[in-house]
């Protein structure tokens, strides 16, 4: 069987390759940006007054001068101003464009203004404060937001600053999201004592919609002829396919066989792991089908570990960094695969990430999940996990 992480390497070389459209700012908010975004000017494009209050030649302070005549004011919005008499000052305002022949700012707060004259009332100035000069951010042609940036509110303000009215981003994919199962019902009927209401899907939506996907939602039955009508029609429509259920022993578990009779190549099927041993990953051209074991904590696991970072990968994302904690208690697993623990993250006030660890009663223990706002991966070769010892964590709550 797999490895965690041959498995994780198998869906990554199989990611999906989209397409670019155009998109208005408006609309950009969450998109992955495919040509890069450049400074059109110097950030800032001029020396900008930081504080409001007058400004002065520091020349002038220098040679003792603390009383200053009001010739003007330099307002944010107007052209620049010159200053040309010695020991006289501008009123200036946060934005304004610092005016010709001076080039220190003194804030309302440090002068005292009566009948014309501004008198300062610290003793402590320097040449150059309460300046942001043209450029110490930002160049006119840097580049400002790299190929593969998600789109963001501070990644849309320095888009809008540069003029960018439109932007190139990946196109989402069209993803449906299948429960399957005889025993599902819809959250609005009423079970009979042998059925459950349908909750993967539901589950699978909230997780796409924090990458911008809006996935549609489908349940099939158990029938083997009807799963194969409704997944041929399916895979026409979508580029991926996120199935629920159906992949394991059972004699209703009729996913694997019609992927492969539709032509889903399959790349594998089970995976050295609890929970979520029975996952089914394949592809047909430009398709992808993720078939998730059907036990609510596995689909969780499965969808985080698996099918979220390859939804980024093809959607053109860095991965996200590599996330640590320390476990806050010993934990034991016995069988030898990797185990997913959940776990309950908490910051302490020495800085240490913690995992407390919430075993739950096992993979359709989705309720645990609750409590829960990571699995902790731990290494299959060892069932005994020691207090303090770090591991990697996945998040769900991203
Ligand atoms: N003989 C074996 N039996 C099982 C094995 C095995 O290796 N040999 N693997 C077990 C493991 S591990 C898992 S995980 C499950 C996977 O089962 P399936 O993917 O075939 O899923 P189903 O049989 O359809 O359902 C399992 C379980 O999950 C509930 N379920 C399914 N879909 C939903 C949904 N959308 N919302 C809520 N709950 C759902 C379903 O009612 C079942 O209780 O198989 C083990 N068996
Ligand atoms: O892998 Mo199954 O997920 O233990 O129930
Ligand atoms: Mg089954």
């Amino acid at each position: 069987m797999l490895s965690v992480f041959e498995a994780f390497a198998l869906t990554q070389q199989h990611r999906l390759t989209l397409p670019t459209e155009i998109v208005s700012l408006a609309d950009a908010d969450g998109r992955v940006l495919r040509n890069a975004v450049y400074a059109d000017r110097d950030f800032p494009p001029f020396d900008r007054v930081a504080m409001d209050g007058i400004a002065i030649r520091f020349a002038d302070y220098q040679a003792g001068q603390r009383e200053f005549r009001i010739v003007g004011t330099q307002f944010a919005g107007q052209p620049q101003q010159t200053l040309s008499e010695a020991n006289t000052c501008l009123e200036v305002m946060t934005g304004a464009m610092l005016p010709v022949g001076v080039d220190t700012v003194i804030r309302y707060e440090d002068v005292n203004i009566s009948a014309g004259q501004a008198t300062i009332t610290i003793g402590d100035i320097e040449k150059g404060q309460h300046l942001h000069p043209r450029a110490t951010d930002r160049r006119a042609g840097d580049e400002l937001l790299p190929v593969g940036t998600r789109l963001g509110p501070s990644e849309l303000a320095v888009a809008a600053s540069v003029g960018q009215t439109q932007l190139t981003v990946t196109t989402l994919p069209h993803v449906a999201l299948i429960s399957t199962g005889d025993e599902l019902v819809d959250v609005g009927d009423a079970p009979l004592p042998y059925q459950i209401r349908r909750s993967n899907t539901y589950m699978l939506r909230a997780a796409l919609k924090s990458l911008g996907i809006q996935a549609t939602l489908h349940h099939i039955v158990d029938n083997e002829a009807i799963l194969k009508d409704r997944l041929a029609t399916l895979l026409s429509e979508n580029d991926v396919l996120i199935l629920s259920g159906g992949v394991s022993a059972g004699k209703a578990d009729f996913v694997p066989d019609v992927l492969a009779q539709l032509g889903v190549q399959k790349h594998f099927h089970k995976i050295e792991q609890r929970p979520g041993k029975p996952l089914w990953f394949g592809t047909a051209t430009n398709k992808t089908v993720f078939g998730l074991p059907g036990n609510p904590v596995s689909t969780v696991l499965c969808a985080y570990r698996y099918v979220l970072p390859y939804l980024r990968a093809s959607l053109g994302l860095t991965s996200l960094p590599t996330r640590y904690a320390q476990l806050a208690e010993d934990a034991t697993f016995k069988p030898t695969v990797t185990y997913f623990l959940p776990v309950r993250l908490t910051s302490e006030p020495d800085g240490r990430i913690l995992a407390h660890p919430l075993p739950g009663s096992g993979s359709a223990d989705f309720a645990n999940l609750l409590a829960a706002d990571a699995f902790m991966e731990l290494p299959v070769e060892r069932s005994k996990f020691g207090a303090g010892e770090a591991f990697q964590v996945w998040e769900t709550v991203r």
